[in-house]
């Protein structure tokens, strides 16, 4: 029902509040600048291993966070659990924007390309199946296709790529419905150093186009250097954080940046912080 416009004005002139609630409204509708929040969350498989417990984590809005830790200290389930693979048995994961969580893209070590379909057909999967079609989804494709470098490989096959044009096809699918948050599992981690240094420079440029929230796990400290505004180090006691070290987020990511001082500050610390989550001291 409208209201007329006396009602408005009456509503305005009446004080039904106690004064100064505007600024408390204010504050209650504020957008939040986290996508998404894990709160105490633990998870316990059925044969009774425990990789994370309480564990709290908030993942900001546009960040490029990366989980670092030794093998088995819970990263990739971090991931899973934020991406509803697999449930929590305790805590919550709250999300700012509950729709968000229907338009997560995922990148694994595999870049599970389907092999009968085009590199085309495997970047419009995910707006296939929003119902999207072929036709209308085709430019869309097209520049996602162009921002990885593989516009001239739209009609090949997967068998027809390399490792690492593979992976830009799966990174092109991923950001291909401009996910409110991406998933990285180690992507890079199967590739030689060329490649993944190539790929890492072409990941941030794709954020930068973007603007996405990425979580990305990796055992690589430099990759962890280069790419991440937050290095989240990680322990095996239930994954509880042992270190998180911030990177100036307008630091320009390039072969500078890996050859500077504060890169190799960066590695030392993130070093230092690995070698005691493995119970090393430094
Ligand atoms: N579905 C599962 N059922 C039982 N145990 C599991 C399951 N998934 C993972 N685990 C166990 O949970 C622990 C954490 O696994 P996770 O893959 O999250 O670690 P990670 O830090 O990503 O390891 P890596 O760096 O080696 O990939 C490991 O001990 C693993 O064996």
């Amino acid at each position: 029902m409208s209201q007329s416009p006396d009602s408005v004005l009456t509503s305005a002139a009446t004080p039904s509040r106690a004064p100064y609630s505007a600024p408390d409204r204010f504050v209650a509708d504020a957008p939040r600048s986290d996508v998404v929040s894990l709160k105490g969350v633990g998870k316990t498989f059925p044969n009774g291993v425990t990789p994370i417990a309480g564990f709290d984590l908030t993942i900001r809005r546009g960040e490029t966070l990366t989980l670092l830790g030794p093998s088995g200290c819970g990263k990739s389930t971090v991931l899973r659990l934020i991406s509803g693979l697999t449930e929590p048995t305790a805590g919550a994961i709250d999300w700012a924007d509950p729709a968000a969580r229907r338009n997560i893209g995922f990148v694994f070590q595999d870049p599970t390309l389907l092999p009968w379909a085009s590199v085309f057909d495997n970047v419009y999967l995910p707006l296939r199946l929003a119902g999207r079609s072929r036709a209308e989804s085709r430019e869309t494709v097209m520049t996602a296709l162009a921002r990885v470098g593989l516009a001239d490989f739209a009609r090949a096959l997967p068998r027809e790529l390399s490792g690492g044009m593979k992976m830009r096809c799966a990174i092109a699918r991923a950001f291909i419905t401009r996910p409110a948050l991406v998933l990285m599992d180690e992507p890079f981690a199967a590739l030689d150093e060329v490649t993944r240094c190539k790929l890492n420079d072409g990941l941030v440029a794709l954020k930068e186009e973007l603007g996405a929230t990425i979580v990305f796990v990796t055992h690589s400290i430099f990759e962890s250097a280069f790419l991440s505004t937050r290095i989240l180090v990680m322990s095996r006691a239930h994954g509880a954080p042992v270190a998180e070290i911030a990177i100036d987020p307008a630091t320009t990511r390039d072969d500078d940046y890996r050859m500077s001082e504060a890169f190799t500050q960066i590695t030392r610390r993130a070093s230092t912080a690995l070698r005691a989550a493995m119970g090393e001291t430094a």
